[in-house]
């Protein structure tokens, strides 16, 4: 590919072009046949945009909130793992974009650079103000350092804390078997004092992700900490409805972008249902996996989600050209975003309600020409 990028997709194709192929197996691949991945893809195609025309649009924001705090734009960046097989600068590129632009940035538990060094890169990115940032848990056996880590969290200005609860085990991706993935030596994971466990295969299998996390430990994780919950990876309105019970902030819609359990339906195929299950109560809801455009976006929101996130294609941009690839990156689909908010005749993302958007399978010709030709003629054979 010769020219700039001129979609989400176009980012996938130039780090699949550089990227070694272990690193572009580990970024790109879902679990096992990879049908939950394509179909987290596919779902926002088979959903369709109604647009109202003639509404005044020469004015048209953006801007949302997320647990209270400012962001530019409803895309904001999900937890992904090893920024520093995509840059050298690694999750501080990614950190200083988010800051430049405005939008939240989920640290992973799993990063190269460590919570307080990228904080801080951020910080100065955003001349002095606070950036916001949320840190991505995955609870490990020993609750003391877990409990360290949050600890840190708070002290170094992180504004939430998102627990991970789809993946008591790692999931299978075939690429990385293929590959025998384990994490370059030169890279460590920088939130942890160094060890065997945590470098090279032992850092990929995450050995220590405790699988017996349950409800209890979210009520222990509320009094260990005055930070926001939010749990990522609710895929049902009975879980959903726990949340609210256990008192947490947010829920993020989630399959792991189609890399846990392999088989289950997109993540916005079951959006509406968690957004039903928490009717009435304060938590806002998100979702991640396949957004790839800004129509993708638009529908999201229109199915009731706050804010959506993105996982691959930022460390695709990441690959490309570091910070400003993943600038690129944000900047393009928010591009799209607000083009699409003009052209479906929405001026801010609270006017994007349900009312604009229809499944596919609803509007065949077959059953606009039923609805609308009544005295239908035979044709004569
Ligand atoms: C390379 C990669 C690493 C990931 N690492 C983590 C992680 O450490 N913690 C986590 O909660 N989710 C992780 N995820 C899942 C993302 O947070 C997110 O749910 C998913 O990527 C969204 O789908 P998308 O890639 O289609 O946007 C990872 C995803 C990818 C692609
Ligand atoms: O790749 C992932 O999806 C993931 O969550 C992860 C994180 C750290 C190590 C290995 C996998």
């Amino acid at each position: 590919m010769s020219s700039a990028p001129v979609c989400l997709d176009d980012f996938e194709k130039l780090a699949r072009l550089s990227l070694p192929a272990s690193v572009f197996g580990y970024y790109f691949s879902g679990a096992d046949a990879e049908s939950t991945l394509q179909r987290n893809k596919d779902a926002y195609d088979s959903l369709l945009i109604r647009p109202r025309i003639l509404v005044d649009v020469e004015k048209v924001t953006t801007e949302t909130t997320i647990l209270g705090h400012k962001i530019n734009s409803p895309v904001c960046v999900a937890p992904t793992a090893f920024h520093g097989m995509a840059n050298d600068e690694a999750e501080k590129a990614t950190a200083r974009a988010c800051a430049s632009l405005k939008t939240c940035y989920t640290m992973a538990t799993y990063s190269n650079t460590s919570m307080e060094d990228t904080y801080a890169a951020a910080k100065q990115k955003s001349r002095k103000q606070d950036p916001l940032h949320w840190f991505q848990l995955y609870v490990e056996q020993d609750r003391e350092a877990t409990k360290q880590l949050v600890q840190r969290c708070e002290r170094a200005g992180y504004k939430a804390l998102v627990i991970t609860v789809d993946r008591p085990r790692l999931g299978r991706r075939l690429a990385d078997l293929r590959h025998a993935f384990k994490l370059p030596k030169h890279l460590s994971l920088a939130n942890f004092i160094a060890d065997e466990t945590r470098s090279g295969a032992g850092a990929y299998a995450g050995g220590a992700i405790d699988a017996s996390l349950n409800w209890k430990d979210i009520e222990w994780f509320k009094s260990i900490t005055k930070l926001p919950i939010v749990i990522k990876g609710i895929f049902r309105g009975e879980d959903a409805k726990l949340a609210v019970k256990h008192g947490v902030d947010g829920i993020i819609v989630s399959n792991h972008g189609g890399r846990q359990l392999d088989g289950c339906p997109a993540t916005l195929e079951v959006l509406p249902e968690i957004v039903d299950a928490v009717k009435g109560s304060k938590v806002e809801v998100y979702v991640d996996g396949g957004i790839r455009k800004g129509t993708d976006v638009f529908k999201a929101l229109a199915l009731g989600a706050r804010a959506v996130f993105l996982g691959r294609p930022i460390v695709y941009g990441l690959a490309y050209q570091g910070e400003e690839g993943v600038r690129s990156v944000l900047s393009l689909i928010n591009y799209e975003f607000r083009l699409a908010m003009a052209l479906a005749g929405c001026t801010s993302t609270d006017k994007i309600t349900p009312d604009y958007i229809i499944p596919a399978e609803e509007i065949s010709l077959a059953r606009s020409y039923a609805k609308y030709h009544s005295k239908r003629i035979a044709p004569k054979l």
